[in-house]
C-alpha cells in the first residue's frame, strides 16, 4: 500500500491562477465579471422557460434607486426569495453594480449591505435552483437505474430462457441421436435375429428331413425286425418239428434196438435150433436150406434196416446241420436284430436327442419370434418417440425462432435503452457539470476565504463556575448564528464571522456546514480546512472527535466518509478515482513524516540529516514533499487506520521528544485524482485538513529556552500563514513566506480557484479569555481578506495585519 516517493504531484488538467478571486474591495467591478463569465458559463438551462416569465423578480434584490434600471417592473418583493428567480443578466446587472461615489461612509455601508442581502437571495436562488439540479439529476439517475435494472433483467431473462431452450434442444438432439443410435442398434439386433430366425428355420428343416428319413429307417428296421421275427418263429418251429422229428427217429431207433435184440435173440435161438437142426442136420438140412435162405433175407433185411438206420442218422445229422444252420441262422438274424435294435434305439436317440434340439430350437424360434416381435413393438415405439422428439424439436425449433426474434426485440430495445442510457448519461455528466459550476459558484459567492469560529463548552477541568461568562451571542439579526461576543475586563469585543458554532452544536452540525467543501475537493479544487486556536480549545475534537466514540468523530473522518462515499456515486457516471494520503507534522520548522515505517524518523536531528523533506512546487501548482511517504488509499477504513498510525506516531514522537501535544502543526493531505473515461475529464483535488499548533502565551507558562524557541515557531509560521492568505486574497503579485514551512507548504492550497476554510476554536474559559481574544482578532482579520475591506464588524486594528501571539 506504502509507495515511497510517489508523491510527486500529478500535472494538474487545470492549473490554478489567481486571476478568478475578485477580492480588492475597490475593484468589485472585477468580481462582477469574473463572476458573471461563471454564471453565464452554468447556462442556467433547466429552468430558462420559467424563467423568461418571472425574470422581473429579480428587480427587487437590484432596488436600490442608485442602480441602473431593469427590464421590468419588480414583484414579490419581500416575500420569500425562493420565489425569485434571476437570469444571467440579472446577476450580471447585479455582479455590475457600482457605489455612486459622492457617498459618505454610512450610505456606503447601507448600500453594501443591500447589496449583500440581495447577493444572499441570489445565493439562495443558485442553491434552491442547485438543490433542484440535485433532485432532477437524482430522478434521472434512479430512471436510469430502474431502466438499466429492467434492461439487465430482460437480457437475463431471454438469456435464461435462451439458454434453457437451448439446454433443450441439445437434450432433445441427444435423445434423438440416442434413440437414432439405439433403433440402429436395435435395427441391427432385427436384421441378425431375422437371420439366425432363417438359419433355425434351414436348421429345423434339416433337423425335420432328417427326422422323417430316421423315421422311414426306423419304420424299415422295424418292418426287417417283424420279418426277422417271423422269421425266427418259423425257425423256431421248423426247430420244434426237427426235435419231434429227432424224438420219433429216437424212438424208432429204439424200436429199431429193440427190434435188433429180439432179432438177436431169435437169432440166438435159431442158432440154438440150427444145432438142434444141425443135430437134426441132416434132417433138417433141407430145413437148413430154408432156413439160410430165411436167414439171407433176415440179413438182407437187416441190411436194409441198417441202411435204413444210416440213411436215418444222416437225415438226423442233416437235420441236425440244418438246426445247426438254423440255430446259426436264428443266432445272426437275433443278433441282426440286436443290432437293428441297437441301431434302432440308437436311432431313437437320435430322433430324442433330434426331438429335444428341435423342441430347443422351437423354444429358440419362439423366443426369437418373441424378441424379434418385442423388437417390433419397441422399433415402433421408438418410431413414434422420433416422431414426437421430431415434433418437438420442430416445436423447440419454433420457440427458439420466437425467443430469438423476441431476443432480437429485447435487443433493439435494448440498444435503445442503451442510447437512451448514454443520452442520459450525457445529460448527467452535463448536469453534473452544471453542478460542479454552480457549487463552485455558490462556494465563491459564500467567499473563496471564509472562517468559522467554534466555541466549546466549559469544561470541568476549566475550573470556574458556569455563572461567569466570557462569551455571549448576539441574537440581533445581522449578527444571530454568527456573531460572538467576548467580554474581558467589563469591555465586551464583538466578532462576526460566516458561522458561530456554539457549545451546543453538535460535530453533525459542523461537518454539514464544511461538506460542500469536501464535495469541491471531489470536483478537482484545492481545499484547506485549518483548526486554529488556543490550547485546549477544542481543535484537535473538531477535526478529529473523541476517538471511539461514533457520534464524537472529526471533520477529517467525516470528510473521508463523505469522499469515499460520493467517489461510490460518481463511479456510476464512469469516474476512477485514485485517492493518496500522507500525514505529516511541523514541530519546530522540522517536518515529520507520520507514516513513516522507519521508527528513527522520531528523532529530529537525525531526520535534518537522513531525509531533508524538501518542500517543492511544480509549474502546475502542485506541492510535494521528498521522502514523504504517500499511501493509495481505497476506503476510509484504511484511511482510519493510517490516521490511527500517525496518531501512534506523533505520540511516541512526542515522548521521544519531551514535546507537547499541542506544539505542532499536524497536516493531513489526501490528493485526488479522478478520470471520467467516457467524457475524457479529469480532475485533480487537494483536501488539505490541518490541526495547527495551539497558540498560548509564553508568559503563562513561564517558560524560557527551548520552549521559547518551539513558540517563536509557530508564532512565525501562523503570522506567516496570516500574511500569505492576506497576500493571496488580496491577489498581491509578491507572497511572503517568512521562510515558514506551514505556509511554504500550503502556499499552492491558497490562491486561485481553492477553496479555504478556518475554524477558530475557542474556549470559554474565563481564564483563558486574553488569548481567545487574540485568536478571535486573528480570524476576523482573516475573515476580512474576503473582499478586501472589513466587510463585518471587526475589532481589528487597520495596521495590524499580522497575528502577535505571546
Ligand atoms: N465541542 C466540544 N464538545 C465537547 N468537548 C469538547 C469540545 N471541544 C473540545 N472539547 C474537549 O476539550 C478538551 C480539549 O480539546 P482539544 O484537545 O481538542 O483541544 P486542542 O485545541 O486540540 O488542544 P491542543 O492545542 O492542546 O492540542 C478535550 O477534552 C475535548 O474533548
Amino acid at each position: 500500500m506504502v509507495s515511497k516517493n510517489q508523491n510527486k504531484a500529478p500535472s494538474s488538467p487545470s492549473p490554478a491562477s489567481f486571476s478568478s478571486i475578485n477580492r480588492k474591495s475597490s475593484s468589485v467591478d472585477e468580481v462582477s465579471i469574473d463572476k458573471k463569465r461563471r454564471i453565464a458559463s452554468t447556462k442556467m438551462a433547466p429552468n430558462t422557460g420559467t424563467r423568461t416569465q418571472t425574470r422581473q423578480a429579480f428587480s427587487v434584490v437590484n432596488g436600490g434607486q442608485d442602480l441602473p434600471p431593469l427590464s421590468g417592473p419588480p414583484s414579490n418583493f419581500g416575500s420569500d426569495c425562493g420565489a425569485i428567480e434571476f437570469t444571467k443578466d440579472d446577476v450580471d446587472t447585479l455582479l455590475n453594480e457600482k457605489l455612486k461615489k459622492n457617498l459618505n461612509y454610512r450610505e456606503k455601508n447601507d448600500k453594501m449591505i443591500d447589496f449583500i442581502k440581495r447577493l444572499k437571495q441570489c445565493i439562495k436562488w443558485f442553491l434552491q435552483l442547485e438543490a433542484n439540479y440535485v433532485e432532477e439529476q437524482e430522478k434521472i439517475k434512479k430512471l436510469l437505474e430502474l431502466a438499466e435494472k429492467n434492461c439487465n433483467e430482460t437480457e437475463l431473462m431471454m438469456k435464461a430462457k435462451e439458454d434453457e431452450l437451448n439446454s433443450i434442444i441439445m437434450e432433445l438432439r441427444k435423445n434423438l441421436e440416442a434413440l437414432q443410435s439405439k433403433f440402429a442398434k436395435e435395427e441391427v439386433d432385427r436384421v441378425e435375429a431375422l437371420d439366425s430366425l432363417a438359419r433355425e428355420r434351414d436348421l429345423r428343416l434339416a433337423a425335420e428331413k432328417l427326422q422323417a428319413s430316421l423315421s422311414e429307417d426306423l419304420r424299415r428296421s422295424q418292418l426287417d425286425n417283424a420279418s426277422a421275427n417271423q422269421k425266427i418263429q418259423s425257425l423256431n418251429d421248423t426247430y420244434r418239428r426237427l426235435q419231434e422229428f429227432n424224438t420219433s427217429l429216437h424212438q424208432w431207433n429204439t424200436r429199431l434196438q429193440s427190434d435188433l435184440e429180439a432179432t438177436n435173440t431169435t437169432l440166438k435161438r435159431v442158432q440154438e435150433e440150427k444145432a438142434a437142426v444141425v443135430e437134426n442136420l441132416s434132417t433138417l438140412r433141407g430145413n437148413l436150406t430154408s432156413l439160410q435162405e430165411q436167414l439171407s433175407l433176415s440179413r438182407a433185411s437187416q441190411d436194409e434196416a441198417i441202411k435204413q438206420k444210416e440213411a436215418l442218422v444222416s437225415e438226423a445229422s442233416h437235420l441236425r446241420g440244418d438246426l445247426q444252420q438254423v440255430r446259426e441262422d436264428r443266432d445272426r438274424q437275433l443278433s441282426q436284430v440286436e443290432g437293428l435294435q441297437s441301431e434302432v434305439s440308437k436311432y431313437k436317440e437320435c430322433t430324442g436327442k433330434y426331438t429335444a434340439d428341435l423342441e430347443t430350437l422351437s423354444t429358440k424360434t419362439v423366443k426369437l419370434e418373441s424378441t424379434c416381435s418385442d423388437q417390433s413393438e419397441q422399433i415402433r415405439r421408438l418410431h413414434e418417440q422420433l416422431a414426437s422428439a421430431q415434433q418437438k424439436l420442430q416445436l423447440s425449433d419454433l420457440s427458439a425462432m420466437e425467443t430469438r426474434s423476441e431476443f432480437e426485440v429485447n435487443k433493439a430495445m435494448i440498444l435503445e435503452l442503451k442510447s437512451r442510457l448514454a443520452d442520459a448519461d450525457l445529460k448527467i455528466v452535463e448536469g453534473e457539470n452544471v453542478r460542479k459550476k454552480l457549487h463552485n459558484t455558490i462556494l465563491e459567492l459564500k467567499g473563496n476565504i471564509r472562517v468559522f469560529c467554534r466555541v466549546r463548552p466549559l469544561l470541568s477541568d476549566d475550573g470556574v463556575g458556569n455563572d461567569v461568562k466570557v462569551v455571549s451571542f448576539p441574537i440581533s439579526m445581522e449578527a444571530q448564528g454568527r456573531g460572538i461576543d467576548l467580554s474581558q475586563n467589563g469591555q465586551k469585543h464583538s466578532f462576526t464571522f460566516d458561522k458561530v458554532f456554539v457549545p451546543d452544536n453538535s460535530q453533525e452540525d459542523v461537518f454539514v456546514e464544511i461538506s460542500q467543501l469536501v464535495q469541491s475537493a471531489l470536483d478537482g479544487y484545492k481545499v484547506c480546512i485549518f483548526a486554529y486556536g488556543q490550547t485546549g480549545s477544542g481543535k484537535t475534537y473538531t477535526m478529529m472527535g473523541k476517538p471511539g466514540l461514533l457520534d464524537q468523530k472529526g471533520l477529517i473522518p467525516r470528510s473521508l466518509e463523505q469522499v469515499f462515499q460520493t467517489k461510490q456515486m460518481l463511479e456510476a457516471q464512469g469516474w476512477k478515482y485514485e485517492m493518496q494520503v500522507s500525514m505529516l507534522e511541523i514541530y519546530n520548522e522540522t517536518i515529520r513524516d507520520l507514516l513513516s515505517a522507519n521508527k528513527s524518523t522520531f528523532d529530529a536531528s537525525r531526520v535534518e540529516t537522513a531525509k531533508q523533506y524538501a518542500i517543492k512546487h511544480d509549474a502546475n501548482g502542485n506541492t510535494y514533499v521528498s521522502d514523504l511517504t504517500i499511501v493509495d488509499v481505497r476506503s476510509s477504513r484504511e484511511v482510519s487506520y493510517l490516521l490511527e498510525r500517525a496518531a501512534q506516531s506523533r505520540s511516541v514522537g512526542k515522548t521521544q521528544m519531551n514535546e507537547q501535544s499541542s506544539r505542532s502543526h499536524f497536516v493531513f493531505t489526501l490528493r485526488i485524482v479522478g478520470v471520467n473515461e467516457s467524457t475524457d475529464q479529469q480532475v485533480q483535488g487537494v483536501l488539505n485538513l490541518i490541526d495547527l499548533a495551539g497558540s498560548e502565551r509564553l508568559s503563562k507558562s513561564g517558560s524560557t529556552g527551548d520552549r521559547l524557541k518551539e513558540t517563536q515557531a509557530i508564532n512565525k509560521s501562523l503570522s506567516s500563514l496570516s500574511d500569505v492568505i492576506f497576500a493571496l486574497a488580496k491577489k498581491e503579485e509578491h507572497v511572503p513566506f517568512r521562510n515558514s514551512k506551514l505556509t511554504y507548504l500550503l502556499q499552492p492550497c491558497l490562491g486561485g480557484d481553492s477553496k479555504t476554510l478556518m475554524f477558530v476554536n475557542v474556549s470559554p474559559d474565563p481564564a483563558s479569555v486574553g488569548e481567545s481574544l487574540c485568536s478571535l482578532r486573528f480570524a476576523a482579520r482573516v475573515n476580512a481578506c474576503e473582499i478586501g475591506i472589513p466587510r463585518r464588524q471587526t475589532n481589528l486594528r487597520s495596521s495590524d495585519s499580522r497575528l502577535s501571539i505571546g
